[in-house]
C-alpha cells in the first residue's frame, strides 16, 4: 500500500519541471557532446530572435518617423532594411534547423547504439522475464520519439526563452505603462496551462506503454502464427488486439485531445490581449501618452510575447512525451549488465572438460531451492544425459554449466578451477550449444555455419557439414551453400535445421557441449541422420544431453536422473535398470509406449 502510494506519488511528480529534471539533464548530456554545433545553433537562435524583435521595431519606427510626420526621405532604406532583416530572419531560422536536425540524429543514434549494446550485456534471466516485442518498442519507437522532440524543442526552447526576455525588455523600455496592460493575460494562461500539463504528461506515459504492450503483443502473436493457427484462436487474438489497440486509442485520444487545447486557449488569450492593448493602448495615444508607432510596435509584440508562451508549454508537452519515451530508454541503460566476473578471474586456454558440481544448490527466486546439494563428476570426453520429469532442473543444470546463472551455493568446478575465477567470455568460447530450437540467423546457409567459428575456411565449413550429415541436403538446394535463409523456417525442414545446428557445433569444435535434444518428432531417415551426427559431434568432449528419448543416451557415460531438483539416481544406463528404480520406470514405460505405437 505503502508502495503504491509512492509510485503514485512518483508518476504525479514526473509531470513537474522538477520530476523531468534528472531525465532533461541526461538528455542534455548527449546533446553537450556536440558542443561546438550546438553553439553554432544558439548563436543562430539569438540572431533570429533579436531579428525577429528588430523587424516590428523597424515598422513602427517608421510608422512614427514617415507617416507621422509625412516625410518620404529614405523611406526606401527602411523598406530594403525591413527586407534585409526578414531575408536574415528566415536564413538564421533555416540554418537552427539544418544544424539541430543533425545534433537530433547524432544524439538518438548514439542512444540507440547505447541500447543495443547494453541489451547484450543483460543477463538471460532479464529476457525470460520480459515481452521481447515491448523491449523492441524501447529501441523504436521510444527512441523515435525522443528524435522528434529534440529535432524540434530544443530551438523552440532556446528561442522562445529569448524572444520573451527581449521582448519584455523592448516593451517596458518603450512604455512600461503599456507593458503592464499587455502583461494582463499571462496569469490566465500559466493557469490555463498548468491545468492542461498536469494531466497530458500522465497521459503520454501511459500511451508510450500502451504502444509498447500492444508491439509486444504483435511481436508475440507474429512468432506464434503456427500455434494460434493449429488451435484455431485467430478470433481470440483479433479480439485481444482489438482491445489493447482500443486502449492504446483511449489514451492517445486524451493525450492529443488535452495538448489540441493549448493553441485554442492562446489564440483566444492572444486576441483578448491584442485587444485589450489596442484598446487601452489607443486610449493612451488619444491622450498623448504614446505614440500611435509604439501601439503599432505593442500591437505586434504582444503576438510576439504570447506566441512564445504559447510555444514554450507546446514544446513542455512534447518534452513530456520524450521524457516518458527517454525514461523506459533509461530504465534499459540502467538495469545492472550481466554480473560481470569476479575480481581476479583469468581466461582459461586449452579447457580438457573435466566438470564437477560440488554442493550445488540454486534457485532463480528467493527462498525454496529449484536444484539443491548436486553433487556429481564428469571426466573429459565423458557424456552425461541428464533425465527427469518435466521442471525437474535439468535445464538449470546446464544454465549453471555455461553460467547463465551463478550457484546460490556450492562450486562447480572447470578442469579443477572454480567456474566463478574463469572468464566468462573464455569459458563460453570453449562451449558449444545444440539446442532444442535450432535457431538460424538471416543470411546464407554458409554463414549460419560459420557461426560457430568466424575464420572458418569454406572448405572447413563444408567438412563440417559432411560430418553433420547435412551436405548432401545443402547440395540439393539451388544455390547450396549460398541459400539464404531470409525467415526462420525458410523452405528447410526442422530436421534439416538440427542438422544445420549440429554443423555449426561441429565447426566450433568446443571443448565442453551442451545438446537439448529436440522433442520434434522428425522422420526415420534424418532421425538416423541427426543420431550418426550427434555420435560424431560427442566424440571427444564433455558433452551434456538432456535427453527426451530414452533410448537415444543408452550409451552415454552416465545418466543422472534429476526429481524436484535433487539428483536421485545416477550410473549406466545397465546399472540404472538393474536398481529397478525411477529410471527403470520410465524406460519401460517408454519402451512400451513405442511397441504400442507400432504395433
Ligand atoms: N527463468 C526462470 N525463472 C524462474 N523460474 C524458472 C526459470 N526457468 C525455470 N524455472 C523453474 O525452475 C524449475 C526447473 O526448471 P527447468 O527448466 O530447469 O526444468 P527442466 O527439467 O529442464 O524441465 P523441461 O524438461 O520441461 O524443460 C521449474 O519449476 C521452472 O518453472
Amino acid at each position: 500500500m505503502l508502495r503504491k502510494r509512492k509510485e503514485n506519488m512518483t508518476g504525479s511528480q514526473k509531470n513537474t519541471v522538477k520530476g523531468i529534471a534528472p531525465t532533461i539533464r541526461r538528455i542534455w548530456s548527449y546533446l553537450a557532446d556536440q558542443r561546438s554545433l550546438l553553439i553554432l545553433v544558439l548563436l543562430m537562435v539569438v540572431a533570429s530572435s533579436a531579428l525577429g524583435l528588430l523587424g516590428p521595431f523597424l515598422i513602427g519606427w517608421g510608422i512614427d518617423e514617415y507617416f507621422a510626420t509625412n516625410s518620404t526621405d529614405g523611406f526606401i532604406w527602411l523598406l530594403i532594411g525591413l527586407a534585409a532583416v526578414y531575408v536574415m530572419h528566415s536564413l538564421s531560422l533555416w540554418f537552427q534547423s539544418y544544424w539541430m536536425i543533425g545534433i537530433a540524429q547524432k544524439t538518438v543514434y548514439t542512444m540507440r547504439r547505447q541500447l543495443f549494446s547494453h541489451f547484450h550485456k543483460l543477463s538471460i534471466d532479464f529476457f525470460n522475464k520480459r515481452q521481447h516485442g515491448e523491449l523492441m518498442s524501447r529501441v523504436t519507437n521510444d527512441i523515435e520519439n525522443v528524435s522528434a522532440t529534440l529535432n524540434s524543442s530544443v530551438i523552440q526552447i532556446f528561442s522562445s526563452v529569448l524572444t520573451l526576455v527581449g521582448t519584455l525588455a523592448v516593451m517596458i523600455w518603450l512604455s512600461p505603462l503599456l507593458t503592464l496592460v499587455t502583461m494582463m493575460i499571462v496569469p490566465l494562461m500559466f493557469m490555463g496551462m498548468k491545468w492542461i500539463t498536469s494531466r497530458t504528461g500522465k497521459l503520454y506515459k501511459e500511451q508510450q506503454r500502451r504502444l509498447g504492450e500492444m508491439n509486444g503483443y504483435i511481436e508475440e502473436t507474429i512468432s506464434g502464427q503456427k500455434i494460434i493457427k493449429s488451435f484455431s484462436q485467430e478470433a481470440k487474438v483479433i479480439e485481444e488486439f482489438r482491445m489493447k489497440n482500443q486502449q492504446l486509442k483511449d489514451s492517445g485520444y486524451w493525450a492529443q485531445t488535452f495538448t489540441g487545447f493549448i493553441p485554442k486557449l492562446m489564440n483566444m488569450l492572444n486576441n483578448l490581449s491584442f485587444t485589450i492593448v489596442a484598446g487601452v493602448g489607443g486610449f493612451f495615444a488619444l491622450r498623448g501618452y504614446v505614440t500611435i508607432g509604439t501601439i503599432v510596435i505593442f500591437t505586434e509584440y504582444s503576438r510576439q510575447f504570447t506566441r512564445p508562451l504559447n510555444d514554450l508549454s507546446n514544446q513542455f508537452n512534447t518534452l513530456l512525451s520524450a521524457v516518458a519515451g527517454a525514461d523506459r530508454v533509461f530504465d534499459i541503460i540502467d538495469t545492472e549488465e550481466e554480473a560481470v566476473d569476479e575480481n581476479g578471474a583469468e581466461p582459461l586456454q586449452n579447457i580438457l572438460g573435466k566438470v564437477e558440481f560440488k554442493d550445488v544448490s540454486f534457485s532463480y527466486e528467493k527462498g525454496g531451492d529449484t536444484v539443491s546439494q548436486l553433487n556429481f563428476q564428469a571426466k573429459p570426453g565423458q557424456t552425461i544425459a541428464l533425465v527427469g520429469p518435466t521442471g525437474a532442473g535439468k535445464s538449470t543444470i546446464v544454465n549453471l554449466i555455461s553460467r547463465f546463472y551463478e550457484p546460490d551455493q556450492g562450486e562447480i568446478l572447470i578442469d579443477g578451477h572454480d567456474s566463478k575465477k574463469i572468464t566468462r567470455e573464455s569459458l563460453r568460447k570453449q562451449m558449444g550449444f545444440v539446442l532444442q530450437d535450432s535457431f538460424l540467423f538471416q543470411g546464407s546457409i554458409r554463414e549460419n555455419i560459420r557461426y560457430g567459428r568466424l575464420d572458418a575456411t569454406d572448405e572447413e565449413v563444408e567438412n563440417a557439414a559432411r560430418a553433420a550429415n547435412a551436405h548432401s541436403f545443402i547440395q540439393r538446394l539451388p544455390e547450396g551453400y549460398d541459400t539464404e535463409l531470409s525467415q526462420d523456417d525458410a523452405g528447410i525442414s526442422q530436421g534439416q535445421k538440427q542438422l544445420l545446428s549440429i554443423a555449426r557445433a561441429i565447426l566450433a569444435d568446443p571443448a565442453i557441449l551442451i545438446l537439448d535434444e529436440a522433442t520434434s518428432s522428425i522422420d526415420t531417415i534424418t532421425e538416423l541422420k541427426i543420431q550418426e551426427a550427434l555420435q560424431y559431434l560427442l566424440k571427444g568432449r564433455t558433452s551434456f544431453i538432456i535427453a527426451h528419448r530414452l533410448n537415444t543416451i543408452k550409451n552415454a557415460d552416465q545418466i543422472i536422473v534429476i526429481e524436484s531438483g535433487q539428483i536421485i539416481e545416477k550410473g549406466s544406463h545397465e546399472s540404472l535398470l538393474e536398481q529397478k528404480g525411477f529410471y527403470h520406470d520410465l524406460y519401460t514405460s517408454q519402451l512400451e509406449k513405442k511397441m504400442l505405437m507400432n504395433s
